[in-house]
């Protein structure tokens, strides 16, 4: 039987990476690729049929951080599919980044200079925004706008006799210190990136203890730091251009410089191969790239408490229920607007 696909933020970097190593790996395999500009997404899908002329691949338009488009786009997918095999939830931003050169610096001379390198622990902050919907931007890209997702498709995901996996590109950035329940949507701190991932791999760990008896298996991976939209976005390009040398020297010292899209890729196309019950609901899958070149993947226990992941998952239910409120509320009040100008005209 065909494997269904679909994965969020398919259309560059290591979601188009994925897409890439996922036709490689296995031609019959049937992608959606999920993305919230069609362009992109296009352009995307000729790229892979470039090399994989026979591969099936759709577009459905998907934006995460507007919950009217991951309502519309859940709705149909149950139309297109009857099942999915793997929901890769790989969308995410990291807007106006800010890095700390003092921190650097200093960090550079200490004993922790590795650790500092792989996790960015101290040396980025972010200004995050209210967007359209009344949310913290980061927290409903990067969180709540797959949990919706996840949510509205729980009919198609839960399935007797099958089993779907969900796998969240999570990141070595994610802090348990950044992240606080009383303040999920990080609306108080400088560091939403970190709290948004922190806030993945709680969810995750909920959502195994809620849904594996129905056959949904959640999992989280950290690509290592790659060269993407995302990270070039953290400093002017002429900056890049300059230290790549240097990317490339720390790299024969850290594994978990991966530095390519189809490096960053590995843990995410390591689990496509593997049976979901056999994996670690509490580790974190990494994707490592040895001096050599050569690509594995590893998996790290999470600093995660159950309690904590608990709160979370109530306090995301809460929030569903909210949003849907408010939004049941706007639509019958622009119903009745039209209703009342319909009656002037
Ligand atoms: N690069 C790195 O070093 C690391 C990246 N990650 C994570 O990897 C994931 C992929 O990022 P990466 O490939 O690096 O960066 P890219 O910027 O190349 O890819 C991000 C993808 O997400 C999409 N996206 C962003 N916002 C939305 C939205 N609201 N709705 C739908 N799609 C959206 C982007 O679409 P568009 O083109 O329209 O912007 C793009 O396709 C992210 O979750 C990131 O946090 C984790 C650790 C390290
Ligand atoms: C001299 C140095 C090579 C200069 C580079 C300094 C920083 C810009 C990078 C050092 C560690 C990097 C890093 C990330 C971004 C760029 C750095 C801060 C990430 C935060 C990118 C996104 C992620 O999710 C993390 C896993 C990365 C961790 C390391």
């Amino acid at each position: 039987m065909h494997k269904v696909v679909l994965v969020t933020g398919a259309n560059s970097g290591i979601g188009l990476a994925l897409c890439e190593r996922l036709l490689s790996q296995n031609s019959q395999v049937q992608l959606c690729l999920a993305c919230r500009n069609m362009q992109r997404a296009e352009a995307a899908r000729s790229a892979l049929l470039a090399s994989h002329s026979d591969a099936q691949i759709e577009l459905l338009r998907l934006d995460v951080g507007s919950l009217r488009s991951v309502l519309k786009a859940a709705e149909e997918i149950k139309q297109r599919y009857n099942r999915l095999d793997y929901l890769y939830l790989n969308a995410g931003i990291m807007p106006n980044p800010q890095v700390d050169f003092k921190a650097l610096f200093k960090g550079l001379f200490s004993s922790n200079v590795i650790h500092m390198f792989a996790t960015a622990e101290g040396l980025l902050t972010q200004q995050d925004r209210v967007n359209a919907d009344g949310l913290q931007e980061v927290f409903a890209t990067n969180l709540f706008g797959h949990f919706l997702l996840v949510r509205e498709l729980e009919p198609v995901l839960c399935q007797p006799e099958h089993t779907t996996q969900l796998i969240w590109t999570s990141s070595s950035n994610a802090r348990r210190s950044a992240f606080s329940l009383e303040d999920i949507q990080h609306h108080k701190g400088v560091e939403p990136y970190s709290s948004s991932k922190y806030a993945s791999d709680l969810l995750s760990l909920a959502l195994n203890r809620h849904h594996n008896s129905q056959g949904l298996f959640s999992s989280v991976i950290c690509p290592g730091l790659v060269m993407t939209n995302l990270t070039y976005g953290i400093l002017p390009s002429f900056f890049w251009t300059l230290i790549m040398p240097v990317m490339w020297l720390i790299r024969v010292f850290t594994n978990t410089f991966t530095l390519t899209p189809y490096n960053g890729a590995e843990a995410l196309s390591w689990l496509f191969l593997q049976r979901p019950e056999s994996l670690d609901p509490r580790a974190k899958y990494h994707s490592l790239t040895s001096g050599l070149g050569n690509n594995y993947t590893q998996p790290r226990k999470m600093d995660l408490d159950e309690d904590m992941s608990e709160a979370l998952y109530e306090q995301l239910l809460q929030l569903e229920s909210k949003v849907r409120k408010k939004m049941k509320e706007e639509e019958e009040d622009l119903r009745a607007h039209k209703e009342y100008l319909d009656q002037t005209e």
